[in-house]
């Protein structure tokens, strides 16, 4: 920082800053006085920053000035590859040298930059990277190498509240940096946010280490922007209505255009969809931004709103961040924002410009509640995975209940968010609807408490209005029914509103409990259809089956089930053969080809049904399965064994059959075809499910609402989705089976380890790097013509030599069987975070596969044993998966030896 030297005087600091600014960037001046402040104190370097300042208040510059006037390289954190990306490209433009390593980038840029960074002195000025790629192995020589050398200037750290388990987009790599700071001591460090309660900034100083920084924090008050909540139960018409803010915040009807544009935000695509037509069809157009969109069409919706040819974009919340547009004159949130803080951030999208701009949220009681459901689902996991409670735990929840008591609340808009990040009362001088109009606002609240009230007060039997009306049936309920308006007056008293939140707190408790119990735990008694015959678990058999109760209770998924079942009945077959000396498999075949019949016509029927079972807990599940002495491999695979066995049996002893055999096969027929119909009663109804489904949680919530990989193996199961890959490696695995296959065709119902491998392969909608990126493809995509069971193929004879391992050579693995072997043992080490990404772990898990399955000349026990010596070598010289490149070099053990050593 010698450099700096000639900036020690204030006025010649000043003056150069300004200089520097015109050159590098073109701008005349400082956005402000605080801008200004920043830069000097991050030029002088002596301490470390703290910034919060609001979006658009010019952050980036606080630490690009300072980086290109500095001697090395200005380190930048970065949530984000697509933020990275628009910020790279806007230095390029200023041809300031900036570049930044992720493991999107190809290994050739990849080498150019190291190489730079690896000379005497590099031209590099910013180098952008992840929190993963800081704390990622591959990136350690180079960091060492910068520090020694003393090339690093400053650390910037933006975004910085994702370092805070109590801000909205906590993501557990920035507590490493933690670890990183503590490297550069001598590094000053900048962190920067938009919005940060007090104790999300005290959390930031806190884990960044930052030394007695210098606080620059903006007040959050922003009087150019006039925030209202619209209460959209209580409206006729909601479409209409927004139809109408809209024009009024375009100024459509004054005749000028280029008034500028605005967003609003809906919690799921589908949401988006529907209102951007509506919003079209009522004479604005407007278009739909979500994850569900290819990414062409998705960065062409934005270019046309950018240059205003399209006014109004209908976006999930992953749209907006690193979005710069100075005419936003208006946000409208048709959902609830899941924070306050993502509430201020995404409203404080508008009027960056400093002109007048509006802020609307329709609010409503049921998005309160579904999000409700959401959180508390999400910190439940939480709590689960850890086996304990945290304080962390309460932040979302205390941050979407401040939410919905801005919404709810009687008082000034502005007080309650400016309270909420710790400011003092700002002057809001009628910029909310409450400091406007009080009284519109009381009475708004009174009809929704009066609303609630009439709709938990009626009963089911209410005499129905003049044209039969129901009060459910219309959503906005009785008053909704009339034709009246939000703001044309009404009474209300404290006692309707205390009787009001009492009423609605038991409801949703109510609600909650039985959601919970759905998702919890399978339970008979709560999520069998209420005309199921098993529903009263005490003395029920289940009908045309003569299997005990005991079976179906200790079973949790139709297939467990089916397996048990026929594992009863296989065992009581072969007593009875023994005893009769007759065998009772002889006609297995025949049942094999009536139970292929029958499953060919009930294929539809069924399918979904096999699904829905997959919804259940996998863990559970696998632990049920070792209880029941069930080969460990999986669910359907026994299910596969048991009728291979009878074909084999079949086989064996093709000329006995005959009447008496025929009933057993009956028997057995109807056993197997009630043990599908039985996964009927396992159907859960569809309500958590559909509220799941229709939330669709945009990516950015992925921060929050994180999955594990078997709980989006799960929930990619329970919505049966299949992305083309998926699709793509079942398919290539049947093909498999299916080349060598020339026999017997039977549909068999998905396992749950098989799909889970399936998907955990080849599903990419879920990428855990990039948790608030809204890139990931579509999550309805299905099969279209996946009758959702599996069509597998396979050959009694090959099954009938797995029989007698003693005297055949071992049946060769094939991919699918490897895939299956592999997974089971890499799963661990991704959930121990040994892969940067999700992707990389589906890459290298099919790499593998392939390898193991190549030449198809061994058995299974070999393949297992390369499967682990294979890892193990792999994780003995790589401490965490960065790239493919790192399993490069990895090759098969050739010899015996190299396999017995390594078991
Ligand atoms: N001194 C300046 N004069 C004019 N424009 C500026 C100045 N500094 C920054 N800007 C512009 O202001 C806009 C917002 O800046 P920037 O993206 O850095 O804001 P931010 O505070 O980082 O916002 P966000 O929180 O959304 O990232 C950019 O278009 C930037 O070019
Ligand atoms: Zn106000």
């Amino acid at each position: 920082r010698g450099l700096y030297d000639f900036l020690t005087d204030r006025k010649t600091m000043t003056t150069s800053l300004k200089q520097a600014l015109k050159t590098h960037f073109g701008f005349d001046s400082f956005k402000s006085k605080l801008q200004e402040d920043v830069v000097k104190a991050v030029v002088r370097g002596d301490r470390d920053v703290f910034v919060c300042m609001p979006t658009g208040a010019g952050k980036s510059l606080c630490y690009q000035l300072p980086a290109v006037l500095a001697e090395g390289i200005t380190l930048v954190i970065s949530p984000l590859i697509a933020l990275i990306r628009d910020q790279v490209d806007h230095l390029r433009d200023h041809n300031i040298p900036a570049c930044s390593i992720n493991s999107k980038l190809p290994a050739v840029e990849r080498r150019l930059i190291l190489a730079d960074l690896g000379s005497s002195s590099p031209k590099l000025k910013l180098l952008y990277i992840t929190p993963e790629m800081v704390a990622s192995p591959s990136f350690q020589p180079c960091l060492t190498d910068l520090c020694s050398r003393s090339l690093l200037s400053h650390l910037a750290v933006d975004e910085a509240h994702c370092v805070s388990q109590w801000g909205h987009d906590f993501r557990p790599d920035y507590l490493k940096l933690g670890e990183l700071r503590a490297r550069l001591p001598g590094v000053p460090c900048l962190a920067l946010t938009a919005t940060a309660p007090k104790n999300v900034q005290e959390d930031i100083i806190q884990s960044l280490k930052l030394r007695l920084p210098l606080s620059f924090i903006t007040p959050v008050f922003r009087n150019n922007l006039h925030y209202d909540v619209i209460f959209r139960e209580l409206l006729p018409n909601p479409y209409v209505h927004l139809h109408a803010f809209i024009k009024k915040a375009l100024m459509l009807d004054s005749g000028s255009n280029g008034q500028g544009c605005g967003i609003v935000y809906c919690r799921t695509r589908e949401g988006c969809e529907t209102v951007a037509y509506q919003l079209t069809k009522l004479g604005i157009l407007s278009k739909a931004y979500h994850a569900g969109l290819k990414a062409g069409d998705r960065t062409e919706v934005q270019n046309e709103w950018m240059q205003g040819r399209v006014l109004v974009i209908v976006a999930t919340i992953s749209f907006g961040m690193g979005v710069d547009k100075a005419n936003v004159r208006f946000v409208a949130h048709w959902n609830l924002a899941k924070s306050l803080t993502s509430y201020y951030q995404e409203s404080g999208r508008a009027g960056r410009d400093g002109l007048p701009s509006s802020c609307r949220t329709y609010y409503s009681a049921k998005d309160k509640a579904q999000i409700n459901f959401f959180i508390c689902q999400d910190v439940n996991r939480r709590q689960r995975k850890r086996g304990s409670a945290k304080e962390s735990d309460k932040a979302a929840i205390t941050d979407f209940e401040a939410m919905v008591s801005f919404c709810e609340r009687e008082g000034c808009r502005h007080a309650t968010i400016s309270k909420f990040f710790g400011d003092k009362t700002p002057n809001c001088a009628g910029a909310c609807d409450f400091c406007s109009n009080p009284k519109v606002v009381q009475a708004q609240l009174a009809r929704a408490a009066a609303l609630r009230t009439n709709t938990l007060a009626a009963p089911s039997n209410t005499p129905k209005g003049p044209f039969g009306f129901q009060a459910d049936l219309y959503e906005g309920g009785k008053k909704g029914y009339g034709f009246e308006r939000y703001d044309e007056g009404g009474e209300g008293n404290e006692d309707d509103g205390t009787k009001r939140k009492k009423e609605f707190s038991d409801l949703f408790k109510k609600q909650m409990k039985l959601r919970k119990v759905k998702h919890d735990n399978y339970c008979v008694s709560c999520c069998v259809d209420a005309d199921c015959p098993l529903r009263e678990a005490s003395s029920q058999k289940i009908p045309k089956l003569t299997v005990k109760h005991e079976v179906f209770k200790n079973s949790k998924s139709s297939n467990l089930y089916k397996a048990a079942v026929l594992k009863k009945v296989t065992r009581k077959r072969i007593g009875a053969g023994q005893r009769g000396s007759s065998n009772p498999f002889i006609t297995a075949k025949d049942l094999l080809k009536s139970s292929m019949l029958d499953t060919e016509s009930n294929k539809e029927k069924e399918s979904g049904r096999f699904f829905n079972d997959s919804s259940g807990d996998m863990k559970a599940k696998r632990e049920r399965l070792k209880e029941t002495n069930m080969d460990t491999s999986s669910a359907a695979s026994s299910s596969i064994k048991a009728r291979a066995k009878a074909v084999s049996a079949s086989l064996d002893n093709p000329t006995k059959g005959g009447k008496a055999m025929s009933k057993k096969q009956q028997k057995l027929a109807e056993a197997a075809k009630s043990s599908r119909n039985i996964s009927q009663y396992f159907t859960k109804k569809q309500t958590t499910e559909k509220i799941q489904e229709d939330a669709d949680m945009p990516e950015e919530l992925d921060a929050t609402f994180s999955h594990t990989p078997s709980e989006i193996a799960q929930e990619n199961i329970s919505r049966e989705q299949h992305s083309p890959a998926s699709v793509e490696a079942v398919e290539s695995s049947q093909d498999v089976i299916q080349a060598e296959s020339k026999t017997a065709v039977i549909v068999i119902p998905d396992d749950n380890k098989e799909k889970k491998t399936a998907e955990i392969l080849n599903t990419s909608e879920q990428d855990t790097t990039s948790i608030t990126e809204d890139l990931s493809p579509p999550a309805k995509r299905s099969r279209p013509t996946d009758g959702h069971s599996r069509r597998v193929t396979f050959n009694p004879s090959v099954q009938e030599r797995a029989l007698h391992p003693v005297n055949v050579p071992p049946k060769p693995v094939m991919l699918k069987e490897a895939a299956d072997i592999v997974v089971r043992y890499l799963d661990p080490f991704y959930k121990q975070g040994k892969f940067a990404t999700k992707e990389l772990f589906k890459s290298f898990a099919r790499y593998l596969s392939h390898l193991l399955a190549e030449g198809r000349s061994r058995g299974k026990s070999q393949v297992k044993a390369e499967a682990k010596a294979l890892i193990k070598k792999f994780f003995s010289s790589v401490q965490r998966c960065e790239s493919e490149a790192d399993w490069k070099h990895l090759k098969r053990p050739h010899s015996r030896k190299t396999t017995e050593k390594n078991k």
